[in-house]
């Protein structure tokens, strides 16, 4: 029998709410912050959120809540599931009442714009001495509160906090896997982004299943050798939170990144396929941030640029595929274990 412990989740999108459900499904009391005060009473009343789950009832253990500052009161842990652009933000105004020693637990796939600093630098930075932890896997929030059966990661420099979370969410339909690797497991949840950007575009102009296979297999390829030329762990790429997620959102049109991807390889303006999303696809802030880095550190990735290319440069698609498709013919496998 696990501890019973009080938990908050920031944020009233998809993912948080299915990380609250499986929480409270495991007896912990929860809450579930989201910053618009109708909603949360909706939701609160209605014990479903309709805005992003509809249909999905609200285990009775969730209360939802718009007072930021009573959600993370007396928490030993605080799930943040807010978009990149405003996680900042969010973390910052519940520090004053964050209890001293809790664990704070990223659940998001994204670089902070105007830099290039990842969810667990920001809460270094704006909790310092915080116990941090990230949590990235292929978990479409859709399937997961449909029980089906789901694995993901959490990684953390302490080994404590990779056991808790997983006794926190580990239920019969959910595993949690652990690693040490921070910054390999964060830099893949958000690198992935781009690639379902890209196969939902090549989905979108009727590419067979050969180019499928070859996009997810040299997008893989690019995503190790970012990793590398940052100091990251490759092999950390080969784990759920790389392959598992690359291999989920790069087949799925329940991805957001993979839906904007086929919108623009239709022919529709990014802007209007965002607006149509209604939600957060962080690839599109991450392939700006990864072709500048990639630029600055002289990495070879043809796909981001390529991506790059057609969303912010106003390339012609096929004149992008031609440019890729006759591109100098490297390696395969770059990396060995025997290295
Ligand atoms: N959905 C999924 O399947 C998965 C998502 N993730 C990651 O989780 C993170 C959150 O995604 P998800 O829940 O899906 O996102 P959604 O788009 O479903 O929801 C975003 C939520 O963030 C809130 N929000 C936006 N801006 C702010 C702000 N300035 N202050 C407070 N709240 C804000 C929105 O509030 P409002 O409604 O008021 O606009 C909404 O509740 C993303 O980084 C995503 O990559 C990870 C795994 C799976
Ligand atoms: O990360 C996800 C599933 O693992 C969700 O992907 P999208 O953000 O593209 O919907």
């Amino acid at each position: 029998m696990t501890q019973k412990n009080t938990i908050a989740v920031l944020g009233g999108g998809s993912f948080g709410t299915a990380i609250a459900n499986i929480i409270a499904g495991n007896g912990h009391d929860t809450r579930q912050w989201m910053r618009n005060a109708d909603k949360a009473a909706k939701c609160q009343e209605a014990r479903e959120n309709s805005f992003y789950l509809p249909g999905v009832p609200l285990h009775e253990n969730v209360q939802v809540t718009s007072d930021l500052q009573a959600a993370v009161q007396d928490c030993e842990i605080v799930f943040v599931a807010i978009p990149s652009s405003s996680f900042r933000e969010v973390v910052r105004l519940s520090a004053p009442s964050l209890q001293e020693n809790c664990i704070l637990v990223s659940t998001t796939k994204g670089i902070e714009p105007g830099g290039f600093k990842f969810m667990s630098n920001v809460l270094h930075e704006e909790v310092p001495g915080a116990r941090v932890g990230v949590l990235s896997g292929p978990n479409f929030a859709k399937e997961i509160v449909a029980n089906h059966y789901t694995a993901t990661v959490v990684a953390s420099e302490q080994e404590d906090v990779c056991r808790t979370i997983q006794q926190v969410l580990h239920s019969d339909t959910f595993r949690v896997y652990s690693s040490e690797d921070v910054f390999g497991v964060e830099l893949a949840g958000s690198l992935k982004n781009i690639y379902a950007i890209v196969t939902g575009m090549a989905a979108a102009i009727g590419v067979g299943q050969n180019t499928n296979s070859l996009l997810i297999t040299r997008s893989l390829a690019e995503m190790m050798r970012f990793a590398d030329a940052l100091g990251a762990d490759p092999m950390s790429l080969i784990g759920l939170a790389g392959v598992g997620d690359l291999i989920l959102t790069c087949s799925s049109d329940l991805s957001r990144n993979y839906r904007v991807g086929y919108m623009v390889g239709q022919g529709k303006p990014l802007e209007q396929a965002i607006a149509d999303i209604g939600q957060v696809a962080e690839g599109v802030n991450t392939v700006k941030l990864i072709k500048h880095k990639a630029d600055e550190l002289g990495v070879y990735m043809p796909l981001v640029s390529a991506i790059h290319a057609i969303l912010f440069e106003k390339c012609p698609i096929p004149e992008v595929i031609k440019g890729l498709m006759s591109g100098a013919q490297t390696f395969d496998v770059a990396y060995s274990v025997k290295n």
